[in-house]
């Protein structure tokens, strides 16, 4: 498969674009530039590196039936060759029997572990990516959709994405995504999110016609920037550390990026602002995502997330849904509505006043207990009788890191599944 060649470089110099997994390349081959997100890499490290989606063809569609009979299985219809010719089998076209390390789950023991995030490095997914497994080697991917797909093809083994900030409120595409695809949340990890606004060095701030970073970053600066007399225009961009790289590989110098004092460094920008976050607790959550999900636990605090929607007409399904928790005792502490893709809207015709349209939703509900909790087991039990559909999608363990909001970006302790399960 041509397009799937393994090539190898380095992006040494700014200006080259940065390499990362792109939609369009994603079902051939997949370029990824890698990084350790505890800081130590430097763009000189970063390394492509190609997964080849295998071009030959391992199996083969069985052979046709003639007559109700696979002719692959069928005996020769040559009467002098009924007997077999050993010396025609080759042993390279015989398959390899599995072995046990054809089995053992991935990663093995000692390997790094590859780590899919949307972004490019110096972006708070990196940071998370680095808090949920320290020393991971992390790839960066220019769409969530990608860091999903990322880990469906084995190309990761886990994906690191937001799901909610303090300020900013929740990250819905992530919501949506994890109902479209059948990840696994394994566990959490909330990021103190401390911005800079990032400038080419010499840029003085009334020189800014342009302020440029993710949407989320731009809602969780609005207020300070606002206070700072900057009342420029205010443009969206994929990350953070993505808005500080245009406006260095660009040499904007009427532009700033709201990005990381990680992102300043690594694209050579100098802080004009430092802590332009409108709350100084400003925390982002965010889910690791595996293609297995981990056993839960009771010996330490745990949370299960699920979706659920209804599909008949009938009220009160949230009241019922809150109360199967609340007669637990157990906590929710999220709780999300998202349109429901595949049946947005019921009509309900009443003949003399006309027709009304009420919006359908899917329910994501976060709560605290495990799935091994013989109280979240009757709880969804129950729940189950009143709804259409109910899917967990993952009991994992709580992040209990000590709250420290002026840590930037911590990358030692953390709640993984990794210590999870050893
Ligand atoms: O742009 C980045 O740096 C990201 O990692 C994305 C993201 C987000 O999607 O919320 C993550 C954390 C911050 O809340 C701002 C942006």
């Amino acid at each position: 498969m041509e397009a799937a060649a393994a090539a190898i470089h380095n992006a040494a110099s700014l200006g080259s674009p940065v390499p990362r997994i792109r939609t369009a390349t994603r079902r051939s081959a997949c370029v990824a530039a890698r990084s350790t997100p505890s800081g130590s890499s430097s763009r000189g490290d970063w390394q492509t590196a190609c997964a080849i989606l295998s071009s030959t063809n391992d199996n083969p569609a069985p052979a046709p039936k003639v007559n109700g009979q696979r002719t692959d299985l069928a005996p020769p219809q040559d009467s002098t060759s009924t007997s077999l010719d050993l010396a025609a089998v080759s042993t390279t076209n015989l398959k390899r029997p599995l072995s046990i390390s054809d089995l053992s789950p991935a990663p093995l023991h000692g390997a790094q572990l590859r780590v899919a995030y949307q972004g490019v490095p110096g972006a708070y997914s990196e940071a998370a990516a680095g808090k949920a497994y320290p020393s991971c080697d992390a790839i960066p991917c220019d769409q969530f959709e990608v860091a999903f797909q990322a880990v469906e093809l084995w190309i990761a083994d886990r994906a690191v994405l937001p799901v909610e900030n303090s300020l900013g409120g929740s990250i819905h595409r992530n919501y949506d995504l994890l109902l479209r695809h059948r990840l696994h949340i394994v566990g959490e990890v909330q990021l103190p999110v401390h911005h800079c606004l990032l400038a080419l060095p010499g840029v003085r701030r009334e020189l800014l016609a342009r302020v440029i970073s993710h949407p989320q970053a731009l809602a969780q600066c609005e207020h300070t920037l606002t206070r700072m007399g900057l009342n420029v225009a205010r443009e969206a961009h994929d990350d953070t550390a993505g808005a500080a790289e245009h406006v260095a590989t660009h040499g904007l110098r009427d532009t700033a990026a709201i990005a990381s004092a990680r992102a300043a460094e690594l694209y050579g920008l100098s802080v004009l602002a430092d802590g332009i976050q409108d709350d100084a607790s400003n925390v982002t959550r965010f889910v690791m995502l595996a293609r297995e999900p981990i056993i839960p636990r009771t010996d330490r605090p745990f949370k299960t997330s699920i979706v659920l929607a209804h599909d008949r007409e009938g009220t009160s399904l949230l009241f019922k849904v809150l109360s199967a928790f609340a007669f637990r005792d157990i906590s929710l502490t999220k709780i999300e509505s998202r349109p429901h893709r595949h049946r947005p809207i019921r009509l309900v015709d009443d003949a003399n006043v006309g027709t009304a349209k009420h919006f359908e939703y899917m329910f994501y509900i976060d709560f605290q207990a495990s799935m091994a909790d013989v109280r979240a087991q009757n709880a969804l039990a129950e729940i189950q009788e009143f709804t259409s559909f109910l899917r967990v999608l993952g009991s994992y363990p709580m992040d209990m890191t000590p709250w420290d909001s002026t840590a930037p970006s911590p990358a030692s302790s953390s709640s993984t599944d990794q210590q999870q399960s050893g």
